[in-house]
């Protein structure tokens, strides 16, 4: 997989450190844990292979052999920060709603095919304020989870702004997946998954529906994600082409209402 531009162009000293979340992620892996700033760009190289054959050790002491970062976007409110607990922690962010400040970082190594993948996934803030600060990750970002609502049809609405604002910042190879994000309330639904699955067709992305709630395709979002990412910087001769929308398509689960 090729990238185009260098990541390390955003400096390396204590400036270059994102905004955090003031609440949010808890400080295990994120840009200031322990009170440090951090250069979490060094670790993960512009192709994703760390160094082959030779398994690296990340900060959070877990082995893997190459390594890619993932963004989360959508608008203040879809979900992202409880996406990113669910799948890392397997908890769920009950309560009031405390909005990302910036933006910050979680590790979690996938075991991909044998294959062990570390995603450096970044939350960002949905909000509008934030909106340039968001904008500098772009660019190194190899995947980008794209949330929306089902609940709330602004968050729908906004997703092709999302999608113009991608292609703008991100590289053009980027992986991009649409997620409709809270299927459990399903009294409060107002998008449809038809919907949903319509405007993901029209922009040629993989799309599903997730619930950070109850954990409804969480792990498979970023499994599908550690897939693709990986089977494109490994091909392998022999090895037939890795079919994210297959794949997504196979073994998504529906919400329990409305799955065809
Ligand atoms: N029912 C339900 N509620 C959810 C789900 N995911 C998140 N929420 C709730 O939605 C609210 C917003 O969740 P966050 O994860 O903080 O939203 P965010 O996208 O990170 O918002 P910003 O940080 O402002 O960009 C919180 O009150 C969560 O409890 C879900 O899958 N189901
Ligand atoms: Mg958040």
């Amino acid at each position: 997989m090729s990238r185009k531009k260098s990541q390390k162009s955003r400096g390396g000293g204590s400036s270059s450190s994102p905004a955090t979340s003031a609440r949010n992620l808890p400080p295990k892996d994120g840009a200031r844990a322990g009170g440090k700033s951090c250069s979490p760009d060094s670790e993960v190289p512009v192709n994703g292979v760390v160094v082959p054959g030779r398994p690296s050790l990340s900060n959070s002491a877990e082995f893997y052999d190459m390594a890619f970062k993932v963004m989360l976007v959508g608008d203040s409110g879809v979900g992202k920060t409880c996406l990113l607990v669910r799948f890392k922690d397997g908890a769920f962010l009950a309560g009031s709603f405390i909005s990302t400040v910036g933006i910050d970082f979680r590790n979690k190594v996938l075991n991909v095919d044998g294959v062990k993948v570390k995603l450096q996934i970044w939350d960002t803030a949905g909000q509008e304020r934030f909106r340039s600060v968001t904008h500098a990750y772009y660019r190194d970002a190899h995947a980008l989870l794209l949330l929306y609502d089902v609940t709330n049809k602004t968050s729908f609405d906004n997703i092709q702004a999302w999608l113009t604002e991608i292609h703008e910042y991100a590289q053009q190879d980027v992986v991009v997946m649409l997620l409709g994000n809270k299927v459990d309330s399903t009294h409060e639904r107002v998008v449809k998954r038809e919907e949903g699955e319509k405007l993901a067709k029209e922009y040629g992305v993989p799309f599903m529906e997730t619930s950070a709630k109850t954990g409804l395709n969480v792990d498979l979002a970023f499994m599908a994600i550690g897939k693709e990412l990986k089977h494109r910087s490994m091909k392998l001769p022999n090895e037939p082409k890795f079919k994210l929308h297959e794949y997504v398509r196979k073994e998504v689960k529906g919400s329990g209402c409305c799955k065809s």
